[in-house]
């Protein structure tokens, strides 16, 4: 699907998208339980593949429109009866690489071609060090990945600076397995809050685990039991962050956007707020109330550390070529090994829509100029996160920015360009 995006004068209330993070936890967290509900989750593809796991593992997952009803195989998942699907979602490959650990047999994974490009051996070196066997059949560390289980614990060795995934994956099962996991990290974490975002779920299923020097460790012989039998999911600020950005950008004068639902949680993507605030735009946040609002802002460049925050870079390169002066992102290797190289791609397209941009290994500076910014042909590379960053671009380049490949926003926000176009925003698809 193509999508055209107009420059646009935006007003009006938007709901935040629930979070995708949590729900795939909330999902597989009821699937280690007796059962559970999970109220406003995001039904979306990434999401609907950990849905498909937990069933593979003996679970039941079912839609009933108003919550995700999960019929839990509780700590004995079973021997899927097919090759699972990850689709593009690399946080289902890892947390239930996790569960394929804790089955007595063999599991099969793989996934569409973005998801067979990412690293997953660090993931497969864990679970052999924990007795089981972890294999890429084509010995590249990537799907199609092939499990062998059961673990019954003990420690582990990782590296910190490919993904946190397989910090929460190992937690999650950990708790499972007879004595436990720890984890130590032989480098400095990235995407640390995501691993918050982890230890608060757990801490809602009734499972402990928690933060020590150098790494984490989860006890064993845990049980999930969430308090209620269900489980709430917060808003996602990922996804806030387009939303935010989009105001920021293109709000009718004199008006703002706002957004609901946006309460504070462990997400570390939340310091999009500070962000915009030091760019200068007029952002406030009644964190009481789950309130957001902007206003159009004339935005300088800044300096930003994405090393906790690596799903805010395209967000912020966008926010950077239109904003005055340099954007420097920094710290943001891991950036690379998403659903495409992210900073690669950022670099390419905001070039194509006439900015000037510089990249390095780990950092992507962007020499920001509005009126550089004039629309064209755009490739989103099957990454949702690029499409939404490009839409916003789009937003404020002069006359009209045509997105390829838009459809892929169905991973993480599958209404966005509905919620823009409600917004006032010119979209033609
Ligand atoms: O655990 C999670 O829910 C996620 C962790 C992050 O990945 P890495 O830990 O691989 O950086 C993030 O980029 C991804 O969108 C979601
Ligand atoms: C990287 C992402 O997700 P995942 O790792 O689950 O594919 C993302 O949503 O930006």
């Amino acid at each position: 699907m193509d999508v055209e995006i107009s420059q646009s004068e935006l007003s009006g209330t938007a709901r935040a998208p629930p979070s995708k993070s949590y729900t795939h936890r909330a999902i597989l967290a009821a699937g280690y339980s007796g059962g559970a509900l999970v109220f406003d989750p995001l039904i979306s593809a990434d999401t609907k593949a950990t849905m498909r796991a937990v069933d593979a593992f003996g679970g039941d997952v079912t839609d009933t429109g108003e919550a995700i009803e999960i019929d839990g195989f509780g700590g004995e998942p079973t021997i899927p009866g097919d090759v699972l699907d990850c689709a593009n979602s690399g946080t289902t490959t890892r947390l239930v690489s996790g569960t394929a650990a804790l089955v007595d047999g063999i599991t099969v994974f793989t996934g569409d071609a973005s998801l067979r490009s990412r690293p997953q051996g660090p993931m497969l070196s864990a679970i052999d060090q924990l007795g089981g066997r972890g294999e890429s059949t084509r010995g590249n560390g990537k799907a199609p990945l092939v499990l062998k289980g059961p673990i019954s614990g003990g420690t582990v060795s990782i590296p910190g600076d490919v993904s946190s995934q397989y910090v929460s994956a190992l937690l999650m099962a950990g708790a499972l397995t007879d004595e436990g996991v720890t984890i130590d990290l032989e480098t400095e974490l990235k995407s640390a809050p995501y691993v918050d975002i982890t230890l608060e779920l757990l801490d809602d299923f009734g499972v402990t685990a928690e933060k020590r020097d150098g790494g984490y460790r989860v006890d064993g012989g845990q049980f999930y039991e969430p308090s209620d039998g269900e489980y709430h999911v917060p808003g996602d600020f990922s996804s806030i962050s387009y939303l935010l950005a989009a105001g920021a950008v293109a709000a009718d004068d004199d008006e703002r956007v706002r957004i609901e639902g946006a309460y504070p949680s462990a997400q570390g993507d939340t310091f999009i707020v500070d962000v915009l605030d030091r760019m200068g735009a007029d952002i406030e946040w009644n964190r009481n109330d789950g309130v957001l609002t902007v206003r159009q802002s004339s935005l300088s460049g800044v300096t930003v550390d994405v090393g906790d925050t690596p799903d805010l870079l395209p967000t912020i390169a966008a926010l950077g070529a239109i904003a005055d002066g340099e954007t420097r992102i920094e710290n943001c290797e891991h950036v690379r090994y998403k659903e495409t190289d992210r900073v690669a791609v950022m670099a390419k397209e905001l070039s194509n829509l006439g900015a000037s941009v510089e990249e390095e290994d780990d950092a992507l500076t962007i020499y920001g100029d509005e009126s550089n910014l004039v629309g064209s042909v755009v490739d989103g590379h099957g990454d949702h996160r690029i499409v939404m960053a490009l839409a916003v671009a789009g937003l404020a380049a002069d006359g009209t920015t045509m997105v390829a490949d838009a459809e892929h926003v169905d991973v993480s926000f599958p209404d966005f360009f509905d919620v823009l176009y409600d917004l006032g925003a010119g979209v033609q698809r």
